[in-house]
């Protein structure tokens, strides 16, 4: 018999807790691994009076999933979620959200299958990318701007739960408050409501959440936010095609996802992976938008492809999907996006540009 997660859950939720219910049913399991024949999980209790009290329950665990058939070793730890940090206390929004963001998540209730809307949002457009560093979180924030100039209620949910960029993007470092515990008061940059997961957590400590945990993250993002009323909410996914994109499009209804790539070959693989991942999780590819495609000399004028030319406008063509826009390579773009003010929010030919394809959403009626 090979070991498996579940093996260890079910010997977990044997292992009863003084104040009612198991290691397994009050969630308290974390981070649980197991690599060949090594067992690794974190008990994390609610807080740390709690935990100190829970060590002979911390021995019991280890000692059973250590009688486990095919279990060398064992490693467990126990910790407290913790009161927010002193730094937390002193944000000025007041108290920080007591939530605790990466839990597990919730299962859907009985009767609900399939992905679900989201109360009070009319549309979700998934920002993604097969590759990193293509742009896509610029054209993410940029294509939010454009929108809420254009007068729609726009969110923009930054999900790029391994490389949060938005806050710096949009200009807000702020942590959200949460006045009454249980929902996520979302923040306000350039006329867009916008929420990221980097705003909940500590800058300085490395994510080191499994699929579970990730997917709660995203659920409480998307469910837990007072989002209010939103024409459109952005979500700015990581890239490439893990369990954030499985998440999102398995259980949240989405209007489509839009796919960003530069143009060179290595780029247009693997959002080419991107496409057919949204293809077989039944989530329509809206359109493709070309970053970086041209480089527009500003001394002289003289016009480069960088990274080659016309090869996202062939990979459209073959899906039978619009190119919504192409975006050259702009030093204001990249500056915008370092200070916080999106090149959308200003004037001049990007701002222009990124107009054109939200005009192009909005007549669509993608947004
Ligand atoms: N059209 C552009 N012209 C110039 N610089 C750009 C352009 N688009 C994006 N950039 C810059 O390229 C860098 C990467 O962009 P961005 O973070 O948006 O990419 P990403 O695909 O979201 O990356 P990751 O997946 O790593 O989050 C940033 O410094 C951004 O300012």
């Amino acid at each position: 018999m090979t070991l498996t997660r579940d093996h260890i859950l079910d010997e977990l939720r044997r292992i009863g807790l003084p104040d009612g219910g198991d290691l397994v049913s009050r969630d308290m399991i974390r981070a649980l691994g197991l690599e060949g024949d090594k067992v690794r999980f974190v008990i994390e209790a609610p807080d740390a009076d709690t935990a100190r009290r829970m060590e002979p329950v911390r021995r019991a665990a280890e000692a059973a999933v250590a009688a486990l058939p095919g279990v060398a070793s064992v490693s467990v730890v126990l910790t407290a979620h913790g009161p927010a940090s002193p730094a937390a206390k002193k944000a000025p929004e007041g108290e920080a959200p007591s939530l605790k963001i990466g839990r597990h998540p919730t299962p859907q209730a009985p009767g609900q299958t399939g992905p679900q809307r989201v109360a009070g949002i009319d549309r979700i457009l998934a920002v993604g990318s097969g590759k990193g560093g293509v742009g896509k979180s610029t054209v993410a924030s940029n294509l939010a701007v454009a929108l809420a100039r254009e007068g729609r209620r726009v969110g923009l949910l930054d999900a790029d739960i391994y490389g949060p960029s938005q806050p710096r993007m949009m200009g807000v470092s702020k942590r959200p408050g949460s006045p009454d515990g249980k929902t996520i008061e979302p923040l306000k940059a350039h006329g867009v409501t916008m929420m990221s997961i980097g705003l909940m957590m500590d800058p300085d400590k490395a994510v080191v959440w499994r699929g579970p945990m990730l997917m709660g993250a995203l659920q409480q993002l998307i469910g837990q936010v007072a989002w209010g009323e939103l024409d459109v909410l952005i979500v700015d996914l990581p890239p490439g095609t893990g369990d954030v994109q499985l998440t999102l499009c398995q259980r949240t209804h989405l209007t489509g996802a839009i796919v960003v790539s530069t143009p060179q070959d290595v780029a247009l693989l693997d959002a080419r992976k991107a496409i057919d991942m949204f293809h077989t999780l039944k989530t329509p590819v809206l359109g493709l938008i070309e970053n970086m495609s041209l480089y527009v000399c500003p001394e002289c004028g003289h016009e480069a492809h960088i990274f080659g030319h016309g090869g996202v406008s062939a990979e459209a063509e073959r899906l039978k999907a619009p190119l919504l826009g192409s975006l050259p390579i702009d030093l204001d773009t990249r500056l915008g996006g370092d200070a916080g003010t999106p090149i959308a929010a200003g004037e001049g030919v990007m701002s222009d540009a990124y107009r054109q394809i939200a005009r192009g959403l909005v007549a669509g009626g993608m947004a």
